[in-house]
């Protein structure tokens, strides 16, 4: 039998610390998430986990280093990280709401596919062969995400808040994600939506993505999750399995006691 080395994590972040002014948000924290993993991330109100979010995207200015894959992208800006792969997905739904779900997938899907203006003027019959291919690729993302096609040539404010939800979350996936991190995803969400969310985010895990997950919806997390950090205070509290996590008394005492 060979000992093969495993295989990289699919992002790691070391020593991450944001500061606003006098208050420490986020004070040395270190995770990491393998491709076809889902981490949680929980924690009481106002522990540090979007801001967590902030310093990995790079939206904050944070001290710490951040890795994709093997390449150190600590520096790179929050495009330039998603270009390489590590998209978000926000907790507040963001669509351009005077284009239909369609189009918001398009526009999505467009930026990503890169193609210049000037070629789109200079040949226009390839524009519009170009055009009618990314509307194809949106219909299927969309209905892989869940956002079934008679939905498809409404406004996003005008359908259902759950197919809003999965729209969020195919907008920030695009045409592909390493590392996919969605903030509080199952907000507002009701039974069937959840089971949907769920089914998602492990197909997601099983096509190889990783996944990490910052959620208050305690069944959801420790049934999909397969680690989970704790943040408190903006520090790290507890890591491990979901059983671990819920045994643990000092995470009890912290957030699942407050939450019960
Ligand atoms: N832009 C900012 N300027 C100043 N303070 C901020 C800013 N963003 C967050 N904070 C503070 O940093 C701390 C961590 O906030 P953060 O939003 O990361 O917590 P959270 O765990 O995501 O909370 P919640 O579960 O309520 O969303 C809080 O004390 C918050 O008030």
């Amino acid at each position: 039998m060979t000992n093969a080395a495993p295989p990289p994590p699919a992002l790691r972040v070391e020593g991450l610390g944001v500061r606003y002014g006098a208050l420490v948000a986020l004070q040395d924290v270190s995770w990491q998430v393998s491709p076809g993993e889902i981490l949680g991330i929980i924690g009481p109100n106002g522990a540090g986990k979007s801001t967590c979010y902030d310093a990995t995207t790079h939206l904050a200015t944070r001290s710490g280093r951040v890795w994709l894959e093997e390449r150190d992208v600590t520096d790179l800006p929050p495009h330039g990280l998603a270009a390489l792969g590590l998209k978000r997905a926000f907790q507040q739904n963001a669509f351009f709401a005077t284009l239909s779900v369609r189009d918001n997938m398009v526009a999505v899907l467009a930026r990503e596919a890169g193609t210049g203006l000037l070629p789109s003027l200079l040949l226009p019959w390839r524009e519009a062969s170009r055009r009618a291919a990314l509307q194809n690729e949106a219909v299927e993302v969309l209905e892989r995400f869940g956002v079934p096609r008679e939905l498809h040539a409404l406004r996003p404010p005008n359908i259902p808040y759950g197919s809003q939800r999965m729209l969020s979350i195919a907008l920030a996936f695009g045409r592909g994600a390493r590392v996919l991190m969605l903030d509080e995803p199952a907000a507002g969400l009701g039974g069937a939506d959840m089971a949907q969310l769920a089914t998602l985010l492990r197909r997601l895990r099983a096509e190889g993505v990783a996944l990490v997950l910052i959620e208050h919806h305690m069944d959801l997390v420790m049934s999909v999750a397969d680690r989970i950090l704790v943040l408190e205070q903006g520090r790290p509290l507890a890591t491990g399995r979901p059983a671990e996590i819920q045994a643990d008394p000092r995470v009890r005492e912290a957030y699942l006691g407050q939450a019960a």
